[in-house]
């Protein structure tokens, strides 16, 4: 299954930046992992904004909760999620 997941990241401003780049580094790490593993199919930054439009491709709803939570930076997000299916008109094999 295909979702699109907007990501809005908010860290505080007084987390002390050792804590800050250990959580970045993580994510980073995650996400590249996942990215390998096919399940974050995409990952676009939205410009001018600490937000990233991301394509997952998952089993069903509880892995997609259980990939969002697992992110480092979850408690310091606002995610929202859209169901995706493939569209009639799509020349994209990889649409499903
Ligand atoms: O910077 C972001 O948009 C948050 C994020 C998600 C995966 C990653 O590496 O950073």
């Amino acid at each position: 299954m295909l979702f699109q997941v907007r990501m809005d990241v908010h860290m505080p401003h007084d987390l002390p930046q050792e804590e800050a780049a250990d959580i970045l580094a993580r994510e980073k790490a995650y996400s590249q992992a996942l990215q390998d593993s096919g399940t974050w199919r995409h990952i676009w930054r939205i410009a001018g904004q600490y937000a990233n439009v991301s394509i997952f491709d998952v089993k069903d709803n509880a892995e997609l909760h259980a990939v969002l939570t697992g992110l480092p930076l979850f408690k310091f997000m606002t995610i929202k999620v859209t169901p995706l299916l493939r569209h009639p008109s799509s020349i994209r094999e990889d649409d499903t």
